[in-house]
C-alpha cells in the first residue's frame, strides 16, 4: 500500500540526509526505523509526511492518508484537551468521534483540562488522539515516547498496539529505543552512514507482541547491535 523507490534527499553540503532508499509497507503493518544519529530517519520522515517535497525518487502514497506524531505532543496551549484533539475539523458533526478517541486513548474525565494541567503522558495521549481525528490510514510517529518515563512509555507502546489491534492502523516508528521497535514492530529498517542508507531489514515475530523479556527478542537485539555495528558497546 505503500512504496517507496530509490528515494534520496541531500542538502547543500551534499553530504547529509539519505540516499537510495527503497521499501514497501503492508497495510497493517508496524514499520520501525533505527539508525544512528544524523543518518538521517527524522528527515525520511518528513518526506514520508509530505512536509519535505524535495526530494528524488518515487513515492507512492496518498499524504492525504496520514498522521503525525512527534517527540514533543505540540499542543496549543490556550486550548483544551477536546479542543486540542479537534482542532481544524468540525466539531459538533465529529463530537461522537472525539469522545471514542478519548476513550480510546485514556483520557476521558480530562476533557476539559489545559496542555499546562496534564502529564507528559497524557499530553502525548492528546496528541497521538489528534493525529487520528483525520482517520488516517498511516501514522508516522518520530521518537513518539522519548521524552517519557520509562513506566509511561511502556504504557503508551501499548497504548499504540490497542490501536493498532482495533484500527489496523500502518504504523512507521521512527525510534532510538530499540527495545520499543521488537516490542511494536512486525520489521526493522537499519539505517546507516551520513547520508543514511538502508543497511538491512529484519523481520520480528508473527505473533505480535510477544512478552518483553521474549528471549527471541533479546536474539534480535543481539543481531541489530550488531548491523549497527555497536555490539561492544
Ligand atoms: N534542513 C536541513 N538543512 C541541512 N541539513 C539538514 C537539514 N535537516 C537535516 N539535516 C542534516 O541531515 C542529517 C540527518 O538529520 P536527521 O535529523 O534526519 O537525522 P536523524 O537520524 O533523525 O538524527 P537523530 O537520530 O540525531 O535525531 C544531519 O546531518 C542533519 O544535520
Amino acid at each position: 500500500m505503500l512504496a517507496v523507490r530509490n528515494i534520496s534527499r541531500t542538502f547543500n553540503q551534499g553530504k547529509t540526509g539519505f540516499q537510495n532508499i527503497s521499501f514497501s509497507i503492508q497495510k497493517g503493518e508496524i514499520i520501525g526505523i533505527i539508525g544512528t544519529s544524523g543518518c538521517g530517519k527524522s528527515t525520511l520522515l518528513r518526506v514520508l509526511s509530505g512536509l519535505d517535497s524535495n526530494f528524488k525518487g518515487s513515492l507512492d502514497l496518498d499524504l492525504a492518508a496520514i498522521g503525525m506524531v512527534f517527540q514533543e505532543p505540540r499542543l496549543m496551549p490556550w486550548l483544551d484537551v477536546v479542543d486540542n484533539i479537534s482542532f481544524g475539523i468540525h466539531y459538533p458533526e465529529q463530537k461522537q468521534k472525539v469522545t471514542e478517541l478519548l476513550q480510546l486513548v485514556g483520557l476521558v474525565g480530562f476533557e476539559k483540562h489545559f496542555p499546562k494541567d496534564l502529564s507528559g503522558g497524557m499530553a502525548q495521549r492528546t496528541a497521538i488522539a489528534r493525529s487520528l481525528i483525520t482517520e488516517p490510514s498511516i501514522l508516522l510517529l518520530d521518537e513518539p515516547f522519548s521524552a517519557l518515563d520509562a513506566f509511561t512509555k511502556m504504557q503508551l507502546q501499548d497504548l499504540l498496539l490497542s490501536i493498532w489491534k482495533r484500527r489496523n492502523t500502518t504504523m512507521i516508528l521512527v525510534t532510538h529505543d530499540i527495545d520499543e521497535a521488537l516490542y511494536l514492530c512486525d520489521r526493522i529498517l537499519i539505517l546507516r552512514g551520513q547520508p543514511g542508507e538502508l543497511y538491512s531489514q529484519i523481520s520480528i515475530s508473527s505473533e505480535k507482541p510477544l512478552s518483553r523479556s521474549h528471549p527471541d527478542l533479546a536474539l534480535k537485539k543481539a543481531e541489530i547491535l550488531q548491523l549497527l555495528d555497536v555490539s561492544k558497546t
